[in-house]
């Protein structure tokens, strides 16, 4: 007997979430968690259904595609296309917007940023990845959907979320009011809630960076990560090093058991290599909406304007006790302390 809370009747139990959307909002919803069944069964066979490797082909990124990436992304676009909720998809796998033409008289009022497959490094030697997804509602309703309805402030989300394809697979997302995580049971085919309201720990013992740039990394991240280091009781630290290279499983992680993420600029990246629409805001909402912070060093993540669909940032998020701390060393060294 199955005695968890499915997506959909909790979706419908909460239907007070979604007070302008009647029921398209949590469609939509629904049409994502049907692409991520989906893709959670080609990951979970990867090895077995020649899923793995280069697809010889290169995104707008300049990076390689990976096999997954590419039938991630043909999934998550058939399912919103054919769903009737979305009217324009901002992929990472595609240089452009994918404007979808209206099913029906009434042009469908979401629009949805995602990046299909998150941790795309990881494919191939059987490490978790995932799914993020960013959803807005179009400001002005009339006429076809322009770039101005995309390249809205991560405040401005009505949705946002990510799938993790990990020992099991997790859909955990928000609509403003918390998060909730839902674990697929693949016996019966549902996600079910397993992780209601959750909330990051205010602080924690986990710092997640790439310390192979370390020699490129602004000043204040290489004073950071030496606070992390050093040792001190009463702050327990030195604090554990810990990174995944899927940005998903690095923050779902530190959301379960604290911790901070840290991208910042790069020798390869200037501007940070984590895509603001489709990686940094949704992830940025989900960690304010379960009480950490998110900041690209200056300010809030959610309140940056994109200036472009695959505009970069550097990001750094977590617990909200280890980001203000970072915020203050980095402040002491631009006072000159
Ligand atoms: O290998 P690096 O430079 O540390 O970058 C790792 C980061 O790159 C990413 O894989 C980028 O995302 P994609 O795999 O979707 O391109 C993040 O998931 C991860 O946090
Ligand atoms: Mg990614
Ligand atoms: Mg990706």
């Amino acid at each position: 007997m199955n005695t968890f809370l499915t997506l959909g009747q909790f979706i419908v139990e909460n239907q007070k979430d979604f007070p302008y959307a009647k029921g398209e909002l949590s469609r939509l919803l629904a049409d994502i968690g049907i692409a991520a069944k989906i893709v959670h069964k080609k990951v979970n066979k990867a090895g077995l259904v020649a899923i793995f490797g280069d697809a010889g082909s290169i995104n707008i990124q300049g990076e390689g595609q990976k096999k997954l990436d590419v039938f991630a992304d043909e999934q998550f676009i058939q399912a919103l296309t054919s769903g009737g909720e979305c009217c324009v998809v901002a992929s990472e796998e595609h240089e452009e917007a994918i404007y979808i033409p209206a099913k029906n008289a009434s042009q469908a009022k979401y629009i949805v940023c995602i990046d299909p497959l998150d941790g795309s490094s990881n494919i191939d030697v059987n490490v978790s990845v995932g799914t993020i997804f960013s959803i807005y509602r179009r400001q002005v309703q009339e006429g076809v959907a322009r770039l101005a309805d995309i390249l809205q402030t991560g405040d401005q989300q009505v949705a946002a979320g990510y799938i993790i394809y990990g020992s099991s697979t997790m859909l955990v997302y928000t609509t403003g009011n918390g998060v909730n995580g839902f674990t697929l049971d693949p016996s019966i085919g549902e996600f079910c809630l397993s992780h209601p309201k959750m909330q990051i720990p205010t602080t924690g013992t986990i710092y997640s960076i790439n310390e192979g740039n370390y020699s490129k990394f602004p000043e204040a991240v290489k004073k950071y990560i030496k606070y992390c280091q050093e040792v001190d009781e009463a702050t327990n630290r030195p604090y554990a090093a810990r990174y995944i290279g899927s940005m998903v499983a690095d923050v779902h992680r530190n959301l379960i058991q604290g911790g901070i993420f840290l991208y910042p600029s790069t020798l390869s990246y200037p501007q940070g290599k984590l895509r603001l629409l489709y990686e940094c805001n949704p992830l940025a909402w989900i960690m304010e909406q379960a009480g950490g912070r998110a900041t690209d060093g200056k300010q809030r993540i959610l309140s940056l304007k994109p200036s472009s669909l695959h505009a970069r940032t550097p990001i750094f998020l977590g617990s909200k006790d280890m980001v203000a701390q970072f915020e203050k060393i980095a402040q002491q060294l631009e006072d000159g302390e």
